[in-house]
C-alpha cells in the first residue's frame, strides 16, 4: 500500500468518557450536497442541507477542535493558514495538505488506502456494483480512478465528470452507526435501513483490510443472521425477534465489562440476543442491560435519548425516564392511556452465566446511577441533567436537536451543538462552563488556554445544519482509543 497507511495501531474503549485518543470520523462529502428534497427522508434526512456551510462553519470546527484534543500538533500554529484556504484542502483525504492524524481519522483516507491494493479493489468494487447495480461497462470504468478518487466515488455515488452513478452516503457522517469498540473487540452492524447498507460493506472491508485493524482481526465480530433469513418478508415487515439489525448508536460501553445494548427503531431483540450470546461466549464482557424503547423516529437510537457527561453525571430525556413518568402519573389519565406506550419501554439486566434470570430495573435515572456507583465507583451522588431543562415543550424540542447526544472528550469535557438553549441553561446550573468552538480554538491557537486544563465544559459546535441530518456529535464520532 502506498503512503504509508497507518499500521498496527491499539484498539481499545472501555468507558464512554476516558480521555478520548483514536477515533474514526467522515467529514461531510460532496454526496450531502447532492440530496434532492424527494429523496431526503428516504435517505433518513429531514432536509437537504448547505454542503459548504455544513463543512466550513460546523463540521469543519468539530475536527479542528478533535485535532486539538487529539493530535494538536497537527493543527496548532496553523488556524489562520487553514481558515484561510479556500479549497479546504486540509480537510480532504487524498490531498497534499490534509491533515492525514492517525488520531482523528477519516474513513474516507482508510478507504483510499485499502483501495490501492488491487486485490482488494476488485472484491470491493464488484461487491459495490452488485449491490447498486451498475452495469459491467461502468465496472470497467472504475477502475480507471486513482485510489482515493475512488474511494470519493464509492462514498458519494458521484464521479468527476460530473455523472451520479448511485445514491450518495449522507450518513456516513455518523461513524457511530458502522461499528462498535468494545474492549479490544469490533463490532460491525447490521443496518436497518437501506440508505445505510453501501456503508456497512465499505466498513467491512476497512476493518478486515486495513493495516490499521491488522492485529485485531481475530477480534472483528459480525453478528450472525438468522438462518432462515432469506423467508424473512422485506425490510421493516419482520418481526422484531426474527429481523437481524443493530446500530451503532444502540450500543454503549459504559463500564469495563457492562455493556448497553438499546433494542429500538434500528436495533432488534433478535441482534441484541446474538450480541449478548457472542460476547459473553468470548468473555468480552459480563454483564449486558437491554434497553428497550418505542421505535419512533425521534428516538432512533438509545444515544438519541442519553448520553453520559462525567463519570457521575448523565444527560437525558425526561420522558423516558422517571422523572417523566412521576409527572405523568400525577393524574388519572395514565390509567387510561394505552398500554403500549409504557411498555415500549423496559430495561433488563442479563449476567453472563446467569442469562435465564434477567433483573428488570426500573427506570433510566435507577440504571446510570448504578453504572456511575457501582460499575465505576462513583461515591457520591449521581446527577442527571434533563433535556430543555425538562421544561415544557423544550424537552423533546431540543432531544430532537440532539440534547441529549454529546461525546465526550474527557470526563466531564463535552461537544454538542449550540442550538439547545434550555439545555445549555440547565448544564450552567450544574456548575457546566459554555464556550463556542470558535472561542475555544482562538484561546488555544493564543495559548490563553490548553486542552489539558479543561474541566467541567460544554464546547458548542454550529448546528443549523448540521442539525437536520438527525444526529449530533455522539453520532459523529467512533471512538477506537479511550483511557
Ligand atoms: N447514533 C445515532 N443516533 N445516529 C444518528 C443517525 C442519523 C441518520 N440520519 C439516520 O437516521 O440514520
Amino acid at each position: 500500500m502506498a503512503n504509508n497507511p497507518i499500521s498496527g495501531l491499539p484498539v481499545g474503549v472501555s468507558s464512554e468518557t476516558a480521555t478520548l485518543r483514536r477515533l474514526l470520523i467522515h467529514s461531510p462529502d460532496r454526496g450531502l450536497g447532492k440530496v434532492v428534497p424527494s429523496k431526503a427522508q428516504d435517505w433518513l434526512f429531514e432536509d437537504i442541507v448547505h454542503l459548504d456551510t455544513m463543512r466550513r462553519k460546523e463540521y469543519d470546527y468539530y475536527v479542528k477542535l478533535l485535532l486539538y484534543f487529539l493530535d494538536p500538533e497537527k493543527i496548532k500554529g496553523k488556524l489562520a493558514e487553514i481558515n484561510e484556504d479556500p479549497t479546504r484542502s486540509f480537510f480532504i483525504p487524498g490531498t497534499e495538505k490534509y491533515f492525514a492524524s492517525d488520531h482523528v481519522v477519516d474513513i474516507q483516507r482508510l478507504l483510499g488506502d485499502i483501495l490501492e491494493e488491487p486485490n482488494v479493489r476488485i472484491k470491493l468494487t464488484a461487491a459495490i456494483c452488485g449491490i447498486e447495480r451498475c452495469s459491467y461497462q461502468i465496472q470497467e470504468e472504475l477502475h480507471r480512478f486513482d485510489a482515493h478518487e475512488l474511494a470519493r466515488i464509492f462514498i458519494s455515488g458521484y464521479c468527476s465528470d460530473k455523472r451520479m452513478l448511485f445514491a450518495p452516503l449522507p450518513n456516513l457522517i455518523f461513524t457511530r452507526d458502522i461499528g462498535i469498540v468494545i474492549n479490544d473487540h469490533i463490532l460491525l452492524n447490521k443496518p436497518a435501513k437501506a440508505a445505510r447498507t453501501r456503508e456497512s460493506i465499505l466498513a467491512q472491508f476497512v476493518f478486515f483490510y486495513h493495516p490499521m485493524f491488522a492485529n485485531f482481526k481475530e477480534n472483528i465480530i459480525e453478528i450472525p443472521e438468522n438462518e432462515r433469513h432469506f423467508l424473512l418478508p422485506d425490510d421493516e415487515k419482520a418481526s422484531d425477534y426474527q429481523r437481524c439489525t443493530l446500530e451503532g448508536g444502540d450500543v454503549m460501553m459504559v463500564a469495563p465489562r457492562h455493556l448497553l445494548i438499546g433494542c429500538s427503531e434500528r436495533t432488534s431483540i433478535y441482534a441484541a440476543q446474538q450480541v449478548m450470546k457472542i460476547l459473553f461466549d468470548k468473555s468480552v464482557v459480563d454483564k449486558i442491560t437491554i434497553i428497550k424503547i418505542p421505535k419512533k423516529r425521534d428516538y432512533m437510537h438509545i444515544d438519541t435519548v442519553f448520553t453520559q457527561v462525567r463519570r457521575d453525571v448523565w444527560v437525558l430525556l425526561s420522558a423516558l425516564a422517571r422523572v417523566g413518568d412521576e409527572a405523568r402519573k400525577k393524574d388519572v389519565l395514565h390509567f387510561f392511556a394505552p398500554v403500549d406506550v409504557n411498555k415500549e419501554f423496559r430495561i433488563l439486566q442479563f449476567v453472563k452465566g446467569n442469562q435465564q434470570h434477567p433483573r428488570e430495573i426500573e427506570n433510566l435515572e435507577d440504571l446510570l446511577t448504578e453504572i456511575s456507583q457501582g460499575d465505576l465507583g462513583v461515591s457520591g451522588p449521581v446527577r442527571f441533567i434533563y433535556s430543555g431543562d425538562n421544561e415544557f415543550p423544550y424537552g423533546e424540542r431540543e432531544q430532537w436537536t440532539d440534547s441529549c447526544n454529546l461525546l465526550a472528550l474527557r470526563d466531564g469535557v463535552v461537544i454538542g451543538y449550540d442550538r439547545n438553549d434550555k439545555t445549555l441553561e440547565a448544564f450552567k446550573k450544574q456548575g457546566f462552563k459554555v464556550i463556542t468552538a470558535k472561542r475555544l480554538l482562538e484561546k488555544f491557537e493564543h495559548n490563553e488556554l490548553a486542552p489539558q486544563d479543561l474541566t467541567d465544559t460544554f464546547i458548542t459546535l454550529p448546528s443549523a445544519e448540521l442539525s437536520r441530518a438527525r444526529g449530533g456529535s455522539h453520532c459523529m464520532s467512533m471512538p477506537l482509543l479511550r483511557g
